[in-house]
């Protein structure tokens, strides 16, 4: 075991002890019973530090997981700022490099080569895979993200050797487990935004990657949209929050997107297109939580709101494109389409 695994069990233990000895909750695991959890959870739980240098609460059952998150966010904090990973040693070994040392592999170290990063924002069903298909056919050097839906419909339990589908339970009980989805969304979107682009990417001229959705619209829309619904409690939109805003202070620069394009389409047609698409997990959402996500994306990237709190995120600038139209079947609106993001992308400082 690791001299850092050791550490984090060695503080989750005394943080075990320390509530059962002031009583400040009635539920207190018993150390033996955290050690134990811990175990069985550490390697993914390890993987996931190294790579996002945080503890993934989900991982942890639900007791842990509102009990004991900010004292362990917080420990974790602490270790990362002694750790001796933290600027590439000996305890770098089998970790991934590629995450430790960005720079070595960053498009920074090509002179006079940018890569311009974008995301595409827009509500469910408005029809972002389909444009992104269309983009794809039509600037066939860009690099395209879709969103990692298949990983969050199979999550895998080590414990228990079985797939879960996250995004079912999410609409299935949404009080239970926006914050576990929330985390998942996140840690992967975060991991798109930062990774190493393709190396065919790297080659070219003016190299552009596009990613549906982003670490912005997973706060401004989603996770804020939860919280005002009662999903989130206080505590844990706290938390989010709170990781949320280390991670863009961290990462800022690498994960910064220079342009977003909004594709806006109505509440009410959204709703249709969700229906045509019929997602099995989707069978629940209604036209006032689509109406409910409409509204943040208005006030995030419309409104420009007060609350989002990094001046830099208000100042991306955002190509919106009205996508009520039908454009599956019609060629001229497609051609429209694409040439307004050509030249919002041309104009962007990359
Ligand atoms: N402009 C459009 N006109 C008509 N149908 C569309 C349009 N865009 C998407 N659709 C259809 O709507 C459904 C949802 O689109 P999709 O691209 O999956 O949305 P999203 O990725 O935003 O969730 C799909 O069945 C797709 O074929
Ligand atoms: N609670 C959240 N749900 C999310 C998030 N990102 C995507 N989703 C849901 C919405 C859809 O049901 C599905 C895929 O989205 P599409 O719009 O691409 O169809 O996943 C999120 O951050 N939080």
């Amino acid at each position: 075991m690791t001299p850092v695994l050791c550490h984090i069990l060695h503080l989750q233990v005394r943080a075990g002890d320390q509530r059962s000895q002031d009583g400040s909750n009635g539920v207190a695991d018993p150390p033996s019973l955290v050690v134990e959890r811990l175990s069985r959870c550490a390697r993914i739980v390890l993987d996931q530090m190294m790579e996002f240098r945080l503890l993934i609460p989900m991982l942890c059952p639900k007791s842990i997981r509102l009990l004991n998150t900010r004292t362990l966010v917080y420990n974790i904090w602490r270790l990362m700022e002694t750790s001796p990973c933290r600027g590439g040693s000996e305890h770098m070994a089998g970790m991934s490099q590629r995450s430790l040392h960005p720079q070595a592999t960053d498009n920074s170290t090509k002179p006079g080569k940018t890569i311009k990063k974008l995301s595409v924002e827009g509500n469910i069903a408005a029809g972002k895979s389909t444009f992104l298909r269309l983009l794809c056919s039509v600037q066939q050097e860009w690099s395209l993200m879709a969103e990692p839906l298949r990983k969050w419909q199979q999550v895998h339990s080590t414990s228990q050797q079985k797939m879960d589908n996250l995004l079912q339970l999410l609409y299935d009980d949404p009080t239970r487990w926006s914050y576990t989805f929330q985390t998942l969304s996140c840690m992967s979107r975060f991991k798109a935004q930062i990774e190493t682009p393709p190396e065919h990417l790297l080659k070219q001229q003016d190299p552009v990657q596009i990613f549906e959705r982003s670490l912005y619209s997973d706060r401004f829309v989603f996770a804020k949209a939860l919280f005002e619904l009662g999903h989130l409690n206080e505590i844990e939109w706290t938390l989010y929050q709170e990781w949320h805003s280390f991670l863009i202070e961290e990462f800022g620069k690498r994960a910064a997107l220079d342009g977003i394009i909004y594709l806006r389409a109505s509440p009410e047609k959204c709703f249709e297109r969700l229906q045509k698409r019929a997602r099995k997990e989707e069978k629940t959402v209604t036209v006032s939580y689509l109406k409910k996500l409409h509204d943040q994306h208005e006030g995030w990237l419309m409104e420009k709101a007060a609350d989002i709190s990094f001046q830099h995120i208000r100042d991306i600038p955002v190509l919106v494109l009205e996508v009520d139209e039908e454009f599956e079947d019609d060629a001229s609106v497609r051609e429209h389409l694409c040439h307004k993001v050509k030249e919002f992308v041309a104009s962007l400082k990359g």
